[in-house]
């Protein structure tokens, strides 16, 4: 088991109020590991700890055996792309939003390259917002600014890929699309994926890992098909966890009993 990203003995503490307290988690090289938890028991948080956007007030958080602290800002952009739950809406044309994925591989004076043009086009297509480029990012629906966020990851092109809930305000459909698209980052390309979902039915059947996070802490981190971390997840959520199997394949859902 290679580790990509771990965490070690971090603390951190809103306005001196302790949310996390000596947290040990790795995140697997070539895994897709997926964040659940209820609503403010610290998934963002750990998220932010993970792509230094926060800094522990105690412990380390290393990218390979690099501490994350003291990389370069364009060196870790170029190891890890993040989307959050609430980005900040650039005032830009789509297409200029997903090209400026494409910022950490340039250099100051360089103008954009062909793979900058392609891998953009590419990320626009597997993100259906081809037929937004022209649109300013401010005109567009919840979801579709959901999609091209997601573009902007994509065009990063980076090895390691953390989503903070990526299927907010995407319909069912798109969503599936969407779990799929990172399904096959992983499978196909070998992308490391970190997630945060709420939708327990997507995390159980995209993950190959699951942590579960309660108040500050993680309480279970195991594969996903294992009873011992489904067991946590209904003592949690308060729901049962069944599997079925339709055609060949099994799938994982949940339900409130
Ligand atoms: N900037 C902040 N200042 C103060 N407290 C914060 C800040 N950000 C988060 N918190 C608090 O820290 C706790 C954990 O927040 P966090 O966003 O990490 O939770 P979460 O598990 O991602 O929640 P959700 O599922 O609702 O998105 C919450 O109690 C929240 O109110």
């Amino acid at each position: 088991m290679e580790i990509m990203i771990r965490l070690e003995d971090v603390t951190y503490s809103y306005n001196r109020q302790p949310l996390i307290h000596g947290m040990d988690l790795t995140f697997e090289k070539g895994k897709i590991t997926t964040i659940v938890g209820p609503n403010g028991c610290g998934k963002s948080t750990v998220i932010k700890l993970s792509s230094r956007l926060l800094h522990p007030d105690k412990g380390k958080v290393f990218l390979e055996n690099k501490e994350i602290g003291v990389m370069k800002r364009k060196e870790f952009a170029r190891s890890v792309s993040v989307l959050l739950q609430s980005s900040y809406i650039p005032d830009m044309a789509v297409e200029d939003a997903v090209m400026s994925g494409r910022y950490p591989h340039q250099s100051p004076i360089s103008f954009s390259s062909a793979e900058d043009k392609r891998l953009t086009e590419y990320a626009m297509e597997m993100t259906y917002c081809q037929s937004l480029r022209n649109k300013n990012m401010r005109q567009l629906s919840g979801g579709e600014r959901q999609r091209v966020f997601l573009a902007m990851v994509l065009a990063q092109d980076t090895p390691v890929i953390i989503l903070d809930e990526p299927t907010t305000y995407l319909d069912i459909n798109v969503s599936y699309e969407i779990m799929e698209l990172i399904n096959s980052l992983n499978r196909n390309l070998g992308k490391t994926i970190v997630l945060v979902l709420h939708d327990l039915n997507l995390a159980l059947n995209y993950s190959d890992r699951l942590a579960v996070m309660e108040n500050g802490k993680v309480v279970a981190y195991e594969e996903a098909s294992d009873h011992r971390v489904h067991r946590c997840i209904s003592d949690i959520f308060k729901v049962d966890i069944r599997r079925m199997t339709e055609k060949g394949k099994s799938y994982y859902y949940s339900f409130k009993l």
